[in-house]
């Protein structure tokens, strides 16, 4: 099975190098448009191989489209990230025209492949994906519900002091700072609601962290995340290849589902060979549907810059 990753800065790069370690893919390829740069990640991931003892082959390309060809899945990072102080949103103006662009280009050397979109503002980018290439819905995917729910998780076991992998947990909506629902209700320690462990306050913070998980790392790092959102698109491309129909909250076009029309935010789905296979539409409560339409309500905002992108 062969992924191509455009975009192989921090997240394009860790994205290849979780899937070759883990032996998700047989074939990786890296594309960027720094002269070099691809090379130089594909080269330095394949050097891993004997101490980590994978046998995927990676390779780095640059600008060259032609070796991406009959891809089973690509992943689209490229872009700029943003800085501490800035949100998602602000990457807009650049970011459009370069996903445009690259999905474009993937498409006519893969015309059969699933796209994952990861660029940000991610829900804008992914409707974008969609509506310029006029792919069918199955087949776009916007990744950044698998994160904030990984991230969620990780809250969630520090309040508890009990492993992130004991703890069951999503996180629905935009992939902002103000438009993640991290679905509190729902979570669970060992399939126990987290509400016989954890105070309605102590709850509360941990929504809170989990909204602003990405904003508190970037402060940190000076630039965006990439260990966990690498790892992240590498678990939803191993649900994909692998047909593992995982549920995972992704970023999908909806028509109809949780009230809305003509928007892709993230929603549970069922991730297998076809791409998104189905939509989880589960019952939420007034104030989770209230969120979900406010959230809803702010990504369509932001689709509405896209006009001049998609003439
Ligand atoms: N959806 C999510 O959950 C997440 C999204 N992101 C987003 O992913 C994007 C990438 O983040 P990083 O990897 O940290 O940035 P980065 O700056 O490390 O890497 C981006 C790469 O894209 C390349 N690039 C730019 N234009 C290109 C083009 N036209 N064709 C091919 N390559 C091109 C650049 O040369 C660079 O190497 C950002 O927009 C960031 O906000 C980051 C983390 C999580
Ligand atoms: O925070 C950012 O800008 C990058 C991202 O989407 C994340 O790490 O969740």
């Amino acid at each position: 099975m062969k992924v191509t990753i455009v975009g192989a800065g921090n997240v394009g790069a860790t994205c290849a190098d979780v899937i070759s370690y883990r032996g998700i893919a047989s074939e990786v390829v890296l594309l960027d448009i720094k002269e070099g740069f691809a090379e130089g990640k594909a080269m330095d991931i394949m050097q891993c191989a004997t101490n980590t003892g994978f046998n995927t082959k990676v390779i780095g390309v640059t600008n060259d489209y032609s070796k991406t060809a009959n891809s089973d899945v690509v992943v689209i990072t490229s872009g700029i990230p943003r800085k501490p102080g800035m949100t998602r949103e602000e990457l807009i103006g650049i970011n459009a025209g370069i996903v445009k662009t690259v999905a474009e280009n993937v498409l006519a050397h893969s015309p059969n492949t699933i796209v994952v979109v990861v660029s940000n503002p991610m829900d804008t980018m992914t409707y974008l994906a969609l509506k310029s290439t006029g792919l069918p819905k199955n087949r776009i995917i916007g990744m950044g519900g698998a994160l904030d729910s990984s991230r969620f998780r990780y809250y969630l076991s520090q309040a508890l002091d009990k492993p992130s992998n004991d703890v069951s947990a999503m996180v629905i909506g935009g992939h902002g700072d103000t438009t993640m629902i991290p679905l509190t209700r729902l979570a669970s320690y060992n399939g126990i609601p987290v509400s016989e462990f954890l105070s309605q306050d102590a709850l509360d913070k941990v929504a809170a962290s989990t909204m602003v998980g990405g904003a508190t790392l970037t402060g940190l790092l000076g630039t965006s995340a990439w260990y966990a959102p690498g790892a992240s698109v590498a678990y939803l491309v191993d649900s994909i290849l692998n047909d593992q129909k995982k549920m995972i909250a992704c970023s999908v076009f909806l028509e109809g589902e949780y009230g809305q029309n003509d928007i892709c935010i993230g929603v549970p789905c069922i991730i297998g060979k076809n791409g998104v296979e189905q939509i989880v539409d589960i019952t939420l409560n007034d104030a989770e549907k209230a969120l979900f339409a406010k959230s809803a309500d702010a990504v369509r905002n932001m689709n509405a810059d896209l006009k001049s992108v998609l003439v």
